[in-house]
């Protein structure tokens, strides 16, 4: 896929195939669109990254409360993003057994009373067991230091859901 083709896009059919690049944050795109043409993939990235970067505090710890939690409700009862399901299932979360799910389960719970956001991590180069360590690793971590990696592990996701469209997805949906 060509970045000539992902320039020419109007902004409905730019939103609709990048809306999911940050889980269920179509705004993030929806603004970006403003800034094409884009002169690479890597130039679309960049923008992305800025704009969740300019955002206040508040925005940038909204952007998390819009992401499912790994292991949790939406995965046990079918209701996650089709990326977040073949993400989760990449990192072998949808065969926990109900122990693993119950620890999972508390962690992340802990995790959301201290830091008023859910946990996030790119669970595509993770598996179950780098994901409970960073877990309780990560719970040590001061706010601000949380929310600055948490970010950071957004923007992984976004990288490789772009990635993987322009590979693959993209060709069948333009
Ligand atoms: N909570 C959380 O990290 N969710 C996500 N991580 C990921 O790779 N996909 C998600 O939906």
């Amino acid at each position: 896929m060509e970045i000539g083709a992902v320039n020419s896009l109007s902004y409905e059919d730019f939103v609709d195939t990048f809306g999911n690049v940050v889980e269920k944050c179509p705004i993030i795109v929806a603004a970006v669109w403003s800034r094409r043409p884009f002169a690479s993939l890597l130039d679309m990235e960049v923008s992305i990254n800025e704009f969740i970067e300019a955002l206040p505090e508040s925005g940038r710890e909204g952007i998390l409360r819009c992401h499912p939690d790994l292991a949790g409700k939406d995965l046990q009862s079918g209701t996650l993003t089709e990326e977040s399901r073949e993400e989760q299932g990449h990192a072998g979360l949808d065969t926990l057994d109900a122990a693993e799910i119950a620890h999972m389960a508390r962690l992340n719970t802990q995790y959301k009373l201290r830091f008023g956001f859910p946990f996030v991590i790119c669970a595509r180069m993770n598996n179950k067991a780098t994901i409970l360590r960073e877990l309780s690793e990560r719970l040590k971590n001061d706010r601000a230091v949380e929310l600055a990696c948490a970010i950071e592990e957004v923007k992984k996701i976004c990288h490789l859901r772009l990635k993987t469209l322009m590979l693959h997805d993209l060709p069948n949906k333009l």
